[in-house]
């Protein structure tokens, strides 16, 4: 199974393309959502939030409020860095079990749509990796009129994350999503068709290792059970020489 990374920066279009695959039946795991169902009420990391952060950051009926640690977090470097320390393992072990499900359903390709793949060196073990890219100036535009934000709070999310163009760097396929939807649609379709491809030699390749795997262990048993058949019979002649 091809495991496919997609990434890109904050806004540039991962969910919408996430939608698109999905819409073609490729299964998507979703870092996002994983991360809040692994801070759901009762869950042991809400339960080190609530201690790191205090009990601030919960609503009334005990649950995240997601805006307010949002604040916090998006303008203090150390404090999003120990956010991430607690909820990216947890995010990490649910994708990995994500990843598997997908294996034992006998899927060829799975997606991990996950912000930060690059930043969290997440991309080492991914067989393709996909990042969705458009201009910071469309991405700060996107971002706010997204979420009804501010250009400062905009801003805020935008600075927490490695910049767009190195992101880049890391890809071993771009999509520009500085267009309309028309052509990223075009472009995914493109996508799907070359992972497809990708996946079809990874199959490939995970049947012909085992095969010749065997072989030579064959191989190896066998000259092995040679030479010791040849030296039990050159011990033999010397014993009757003697
Ligand atoms: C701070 C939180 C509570 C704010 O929640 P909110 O509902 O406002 O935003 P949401 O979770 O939908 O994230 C929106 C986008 O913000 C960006 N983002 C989220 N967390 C981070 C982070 N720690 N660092 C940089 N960017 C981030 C991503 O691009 C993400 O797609 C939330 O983002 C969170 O728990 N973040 C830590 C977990 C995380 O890193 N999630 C990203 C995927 S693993
Ligand atoms: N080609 C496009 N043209 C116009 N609007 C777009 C295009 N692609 C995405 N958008 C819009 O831009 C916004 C951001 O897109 P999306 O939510 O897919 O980004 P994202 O990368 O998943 O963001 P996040 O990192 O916050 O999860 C959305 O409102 C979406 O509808």
């Amino acid at each position: 199974m091809l495991v496919v990374g997609l990434t890109g920066g904050i806004a540039t279009g991962k969910s919408t393309v996430s939608t698109l695959l999905r819409a073609q039946n490729i299964p998507i795991i979703d870092a996002d959502v994983l991360a809040r169902q692994v801070v759901a009420p009762g869950t042991p990391a809400l339960k080190q939030i609530v201690e790191h952060f205090g009990p601030d950051v919960l609503r009334p009926d005990g649950s995240l409020d997601r805006p307010k640690l949002g604040a916090i977090v998006f303008a203090d470097e150390q404090q999003r860095e120990k956010l991430n320390a607690i909820v990216h393992p947890a995010v990490q072990r649910a994708m990995f079990w994500g990843v598997m499900k997908c294996w034992l359903r006998g899927e060829k390709v799975c997606v991990l749509d996950v912000p930060l793949l690059i930043e969290g060196g997440l991309w080492r073990f991914v067989g393709t990796v996909v990042v969705v890219y458009c201009s910071p100036e469309i991405q700060l535009h996107r971002l706010m009129a997204r979420d009804h934000s501010t250009r400062e709070r905009a801003s805020s999310r935008f600075n927490s994350q490695l910049p767009i163009a190195d992101k880049v760097d890391y890809a071993d396929v771009v999509i520009d999503n500085s267009g309309d939807l028309r052509d990223l649609e075009e472009q995914v379709d493109l996508l799907i068709k070359k992972l497809y491809r990708q996946a079809g030699y990874w199959y490939l390749f995970s049947w012909l290792i085992p095969p010749i795997g065997l072989c030579s262990a064959a191989w190896t048993l066998l000259w092995k059970s040679i030479a010791r058949s040849r030296r039990s019979t050159l011990r033999r002649r010397h014993a009757v020489a003697e």
